[in-house]
């Protein structure tokens, strides 16, 4: 295990590339179940989650090379259509090969992945959506057993908008006989960016970005050679230690066509923004307060709550954050308070007065952006922060040390 040491209060400047997006990734590798010719996945982040999904696939027969961000990868033989706890406990988004396998292979045990440190994640609207389709499923032993004789098209609502719900029932419908519409999805672009993977082998998937999306099922799909979008909450994580470290960036390949709330958010709270097609200059200007409230895309993403929770303790005033999607996302909360931070919880909302200063400590991360977050208040506090167990941020952020390093913060990886 590893854990970054951080000497920080230091400016940071010059440029960064962000990666291909982890969301966009992971669905779009199950979704190569489906194919019945290998395929080319380009952009892929190198992360422990992507090598935890392709452990996944080579386990049930399917053979890769994962090189150079650049995933070649070929399910058309499956010997088992069964996904192991052993790997789905490191990673919830393995349920994304249920939707894939019983279109296929008219039959799937997946382990029940399970609540995780943010929150319980029932999966109950992927299974329910599943049955509707004609999908018989058993939970024993903690695994999903599910079998068909065949899927048929359906009219699917979902009662909340959930982003691997939505992406499995898409999968599972593409090879369905006839057509399902699934009522308010989720709009997420990591949903479209799944959809235009799959009408690129063949599917006939429209209305992927509404909350309206209708599927077409096909007989069969081909590979095809596809590059991932790249990672909307990384380019907002970078947005935010900018800001916080009162540095100026550039950050380029973002995909800032899907990242207005973030950067109308961090423009609130006080930071110059100038947008050029895909690339970011952001530069500090004033600190300010400024109150959140996240919600399903286009809304403010749970998955930057953390990160600007760390950015707004430095605000000159006080600022709330209200978490709507996860009961329980407030983690880093306490780590940061360790530091120097002012944040009452109440309820779902953190109350964020803003301090003068952050100081150095040993922090502990227990989810994937509670550990971003402690990396950017760590660069933005006086003297030495060690943020223990970043495995949890080696899940989603790929070489995050390197990039800083080269932007010119001191961090360091050290075993724990
Ligand atoms: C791999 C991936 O893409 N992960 C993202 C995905 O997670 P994930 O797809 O797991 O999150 P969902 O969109 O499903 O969750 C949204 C809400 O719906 C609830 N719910 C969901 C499914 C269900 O069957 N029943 C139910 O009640 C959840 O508890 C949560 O309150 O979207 C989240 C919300 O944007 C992000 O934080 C995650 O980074
Ligand atoms: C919560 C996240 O991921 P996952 O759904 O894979 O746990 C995330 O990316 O912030």
């Amino acid at each position: 295990m590893d854990k970054f040491v951080i000497e920080g209060s230091k400016t940071l400047h010059g440029s960064v590339d962000i990666s291909g997006s982890k969301n966009a990734a992971l669905p779009i590798i199950a979704a190569t179940i489906l194919c019945d010719s290998p395929c080319t996945i380009r952009n892929v982040p190198n992360l422990a989650d992507i090598i935890t999904m392709l452990k996944l696939l080579e386990n049930m027969g399917c053979q890769y090379n994962f090189s150079n961000n650049t995933l070649e990868i070929d399910c058309l033989k499956l010997k088992s259509t069964k996904a192991e706890y052993d790997l789905v406990r490191k990673m919830r988004a393995s349920i994304l090969v249920l939707g894939p396998l019983i279109a296929k292979y008219f039959q799937a045990t997946v382990s029940l992945p399970g609540g995780c440190a943010i929150g319980v994640r029932p999966v109950n609207l992927h299974i329910d959506a599943l049955k509707i389709m004609g999908t018989k499923i058993n939970i024993e032993k903690g695994y999903i057993h599910a079998s068909a004789k065949e899927l048929k098209g359906a009219e699917i609502y979902f009662d909340v908008p959930t982003v691997t719900g939505t992406e499995n029932i898409i999968m599972a419908a593409t090879l369905s006989h006839g057509k399902t519409t699934i009522y308010n999805a989720a709009k997420e672009p990591e949903v479209v960016d799944l959809a235009n993977f799959l009408n690129k082998c063949g599917a006939k998937v429209s209305g992927a970005g509404s909350s309206t999306i209708e599927i077409t099922g096909v007989e069969t799909l081909k590979g095809s050679d596809y590059e991932v979008m790249p990672d909307r909450i990384e380019a907002g994580t970078f947005m935010c230690i900018a800001h916080a470290t009162r540095s100026s960036l550039t950050i380029n390949n973002a995909p800032t066509y899907c990242m207005h709330s973030i950067i109308d958010k961090i423009k609130e709270a006080g930071a110059d923004v100038q947008i050029s097609d895909s690339s970011i200059k952001i530069s500090h200007s004033k600190f300010l307060p400024v109150n959140i409230k996240t919600f399903a895309y286009p809304g403010f993403p749970t998955d930057m709550q953390a990160q600007f929770t760390a950015m707004l303790t430095l605000a000159q005033g006080t600022s709330i954050i209200e978490e709507t999607i996860f009961e329980n996302r407030f983690q880093h909360v306490a780590e940061l308070n360790r530091m120097g931070a002012n944040i009452i919880i109440s309820g779902n909302k953190a109350i964020i007065n803003g301090v003068k200063k952050l100081y150095g400590a040993p922090v502990m991360a227990t989810d994937l952006r509670a550990s971003a977050s402690l990396v950017i208040a760590g660069l933005a506090a006086e003297n030495t922060t060690e943020v223990l167990r970043i495995y949890h941020l080696d899940r989603g952020y790929e070489h995050l040390d390197k990039k800083l390093q080269a932007l010119g913060a001191r961090i360091k990886r050290v075993p724990q």
